[in-house]
């Protein structure tokens, strides 16, 4: 702009008022995005990509289903519409066939992770191993992780898990039975939520949350969930970018809604925990290092990458204890529940896992691996859950990178957002027939399923998402889900209670009908009500 055209626009701006000049940039902005959204709609490189009129125009749909919990279902419902892809933002598409999950998360894929994860344990101060965007920094960190998670780790987790389970029985009969009768109805949610965050924060630093023992830290789950709620919807923003910069901070104080400040309790209380811990550590050390429980931290706060000698900085470590309480808890609790939310509706499901645990386990001191892990059935009914309701159950967002990719074929264009529904593929009809129905035995070769048909399931099974930042807990994830299942099925009887809790309804809104569909409310993990039931301790 030369001299002259910038005499001239001052002369007309002071020739207006100041309402005159507000109006004019009314009018700018909203022709300026009039013609945006003709764009998305006309000219951009998706168009030709079906969806909601709604999600193809803004991003601002996405923000509302994170708030409303609901994502993960209008995915599907989209699905069913507009068929296998489908647009579901300005600038983004959805998968659900295995060829996509290979392209979009395995281990060639031409993608990096979507800016959202910037958001995810910002407050910390340092990335989370989860938020960490490049590739080989994310290896990095993995590698530094990866003994906590190795098979000597997972050794040396078993009894600090296993006590906790039984801890949680003991408590259960305590609290809610009458000996020899059936218990009060109560929401089993809700105690195995306590087993989760009590087995995690054990392993993760030697010290329990102990939300088992003691009712005044039963906050936590509440918190947490309301935290995650919080973190999900605040990272789709629009101007995230803008609010970043303020989380962790007192700022977030003023956030509007109640999650925000239990976003900001909850990573306070996360790093109050590791500055216990690491105090611990030290005291360790300068009394010569004597023998310590091995818990997550005691790895992790002695690990060194071999390649590079990198340790982990206490910002580092602040960001992963957010994120192992997290990612550690409500998966298990999740998998767990909805296994006996939906074993509970087939008493010939529930009759079957539990004798062969009971057989399996002649007393309760007797439940431990190996012999946990040859439990078939308990395998299967894991899976099953897991497929209906995957503790991630809407799309991890990746972006293409520059040059463009294929996935089913298509050329998809550089900075392009695309994902697979762990939800949505799961409930994929040409891969699981009866998509709805919880059947284990879709798991075991024989009795109707050949091998072929079981290895095109595991091509599109994903629970823990897949490739190289898939689930580092996969194991621990398996082991303290069968343990606490183990548990509870060897000391109780279980019944339900009235009406389950739980299900679908038909006040609802649409993909919610179903009754005997397990319900989560997406806020980054599902988060679930029920089941309501009544148990019966057997000793
Ligand atoms: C049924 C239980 C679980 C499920 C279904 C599950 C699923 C997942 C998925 C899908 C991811 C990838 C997330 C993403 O890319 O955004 C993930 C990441 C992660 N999970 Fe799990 N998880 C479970 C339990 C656990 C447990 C018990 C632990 C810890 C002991 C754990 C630790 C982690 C960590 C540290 C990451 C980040 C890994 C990385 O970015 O490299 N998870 N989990």
């Amino acid at each position: 702009m030369d001299n002259s055209t910038l005499e001239e626009a001052k002369r007309l701006l002071g020739s207006c008022s100041s309402r005159e000049i507000v109006s004019y940039c009314i009018i700018a902005f909203f022709s300026w995005y009039s013609l945006v959204l003709v764009y998305r709609l006309t000219i951009h490189p998706l168009r030709r990509y079906p969806g909601r009129i709604s999600e193809r125009l803004t991003d601002w749909p996405l923000v509302w289903y994170c708030i409303k919990g609901n994502r993960h279902v209008k995915q599907l419902l989209a699905h069913e519409k507009y068929g296998p892809i489908v647009r579901d933002g300005p600038n983004s598409l959805s998968f659900r066939s295995p060829e996509a999950l290979k392209a979009i998360y395995g281990n060639n894929a031409h993608v990096k992770k979507g800016d959202w994860y910037l958001t995810l344990d910002i407050s910390a101060g340092a990335p989370s191993v989860q938020m960490v965007i490049d590739q080989h920094q994310h290896a990095l960190r993995r590698r530094v992780m990866s003994p906590a998670f190795s098979e000597k780790g997972l050794r040396d987790a078993e009894p600090l898990i296993n006590a906790t389970a039984r801890k949680l029985c003991d408590r259960m009969t305590e609290e809610l039975c009458r000996k020899g009768d059936w218990s009060i109805g109560f929401d089993l949610q809700q105690w195995v939520a306590y087993y989760g965050y009590d087995f995690i924060s054990d392993l993760a630093f030697g010290r329990s949350l102990e939300l088992i023992d003691c009712e005044d830290n039963r906050f936590v789950a509440p918190t947490l969930r309301s935290a995650s709620k919080f973190l999900y919807y605040v990272g789709y923003l629009p101007f995230a970018a803008l609010v970043r910069p303020l989380m962790g901070t007192s700022a977030q104080n003023y956030f509007p809604g109640q999650s925000a400040k239990d976003s900001l309790k909850y990573t306070n209380l996360a790093n109050s925990r590791l500055a216990e811990r690491i105090e611990r550590e030290k005291k360790r050390k300068a009394g010569g290092g004597g023998a310590e429980r091995k818990d997550t931290f005691h790895y992790l706060l002695n690990s060194k990458d071999p390649m590079t000698g990198k340790e982990f900085t206490v910002e580092e470590l602040q960001a992963d204890t957010s994120l192992l309480i997290a990612a550690g808890s409500d998966g298990v609790t999740l998998a767990t529940c909805a296994l006996l939310f939906y074993a509970l509706q087939q008493p010939q499901i529930m009759h079957k896992l539990t004798t062969e645990i009971r057989e399996a386990f002649p007393t309760w001191q007797d439940v431990r691996t190996p012999k946990l892990n040859g439990l078939k059935y308990l395998h299967a009914c894991i899976e099953e859950s897991l497929r209906l309701a995957p503790p991630k159950p809407s799309s991890l967002p990746r972006i293409v990178l520059p040059g463009g990719t294929e996935i089913e074929g298509q050329y998809i264009p550089a900075g392009t957002t695309v994902g697979v529904s762990h939800y949505v593929i799961h409930r994929n009809e040409d891969i699981f027939p009866q998509p709805n129905t919880f059947r284990p035995e879709r798991w075991i070769v024989g009795d109707g399923v050949s091998a072929e048909q079981l290895a095109a399931q595991k091509r599109a099974f994903c629970p823990f998402g897949i490739g190289p930042m898939n689930c580092i807990g996969r194991n621990t994830a398996y082991l303290a889900t069968k343990l606490v299942l183990a548990h509870l099925l060897w000391q109780f009887d279980f019944k339900i209670d009235g009406k389950l809790l739980g299900g679908g309804g038909r006040d609802l809104e649409e993909g919610r009908k179903d009754e005997t569909e397990y319900q989560m409310y997406d806020w980054i993990i599902g988060f679930p009500n029920g089941p309501m039931v009544q148990v019966r301790s057997r000793v």
